[in-house]
């Protein structure tokens, strides 16, 4: 479980990111975090693992106040909190294998991840979340060699393989056209729910989250706006969240048929 308690972030600019944010995100509970450009959503989840350091409040994930780790502590932390990010975060000339095994240096010891060897078990688990990612083909690949979607399948294997308890992921379908972003977010949700593990998604478009998530929350100016489910959305609260427009088109009709709900197929 993961407990956000009053979470502030003044940015040494003076910009107030982040007021009092209070959340509990139970295990295995997928959430999806919405709002207007700079509301404040990737520096949430970044005060999550600390790559951004909150001003105040503190962080819990299953009763370990993060916020309170030494560096050594939180290295170790961070191991446990899987990211994945809009633009992949890829090493270009290494290989689809190699980028996912990089996702356990934070395990090996220096000098085998200095030379880049891994134990036969992590290269295991690594053939078998390529081969459920969909990629177990272009394991030998080079990482700039592949379309935008297979990238981020790539991302969220390296993510898994450090056997997270929780996943952060920012604006995982950004770069991706409107099928691979659905493709790419029903891996996500399947797989976390697979491995019974919560994650925190920040999403721009209101109508996939809707699609796949089970809770959205969103933030304006720094503070939370709405949390609630999907079926809950309704022109007030997206009006409430992003200012007066007209959301018809914006908001998913709940009823609407689901036309693409094959599991995700393999891109080769
Ligand atoms: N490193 C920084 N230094 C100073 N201010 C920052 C920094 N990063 C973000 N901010 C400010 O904090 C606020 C929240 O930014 P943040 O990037 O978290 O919003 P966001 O909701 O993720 O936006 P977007 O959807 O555009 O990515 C904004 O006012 C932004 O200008």
């Amino acid at each position: 479980m993961l407990q956000l308690n009053k979470l502030t972030k003044t940015y040494r600019t003076g910009d107030k990111a982040l007021q009092d944010v209070t959340l509990t995100i139970p295990k295995g509970q997928v959430l999806a975090l919405i709002g207007p450009s700079g509301a404040g959503k990737s520096t949430l989840i970044r005060c999550i693992n600390r790559l951004v350091e909150p001003t105040s409040g503190s962080v819990i994930l299953d009763g370990t106040d993060v916020t309170a780790l030494s560096s050594g502590g939180l290295r170790k932390m961070r191991r446990q909190m899987g990211m994945i990010f809009q633009e992949y975060a890829l090493v270009e000339r290494l290989t689809v294998m190699e980028n996912v095994l990089s996702g356990r240096l934070g395990y090996v010891g220096f000098w085998r991840s200095f030379l880049r060897k891994y134990p036969q078990s992590d290269v295991d688990e690594a053939f078998r979340l390529l081969d459920r990612v969909g990629l177990l083909a272009m394991a030998d690949k080079r990482a700039d060699e592949l379309s935008g979607g297979q990238r981020q399948r790539v991302g969220i294997a390296r993510a898994l393989i450090q056997n997270p308890r929780l996943l952060l992921v920012d604006e995982p379908t950004a770069s991706l056209d409107p099928k691979t972003s659905r493709q790419i977010m029903r891996l996500i949700c399947e797989l976390c729910a697979e491995r019974d593990l919560a994650a925190v998604i920040n999403i721009h478009d209101v109508a996939l989250a809707q699609m796949f998530v089970e809770r959205i929350v969103g933030l304006k100016a720094g503070e939370l706006a709405f949390d609630g489910k999907p079926t809950e959305m309704s022109d007030e609260v997206l009006t409430t969240i992003y200012g007066e427009e007209d959301w018809h088109a914006t908001i998913r009709d709940v009823d609407d048929e689901e036309e693409d709900t094959v599991a995700v197929e393999p891109v080769l």
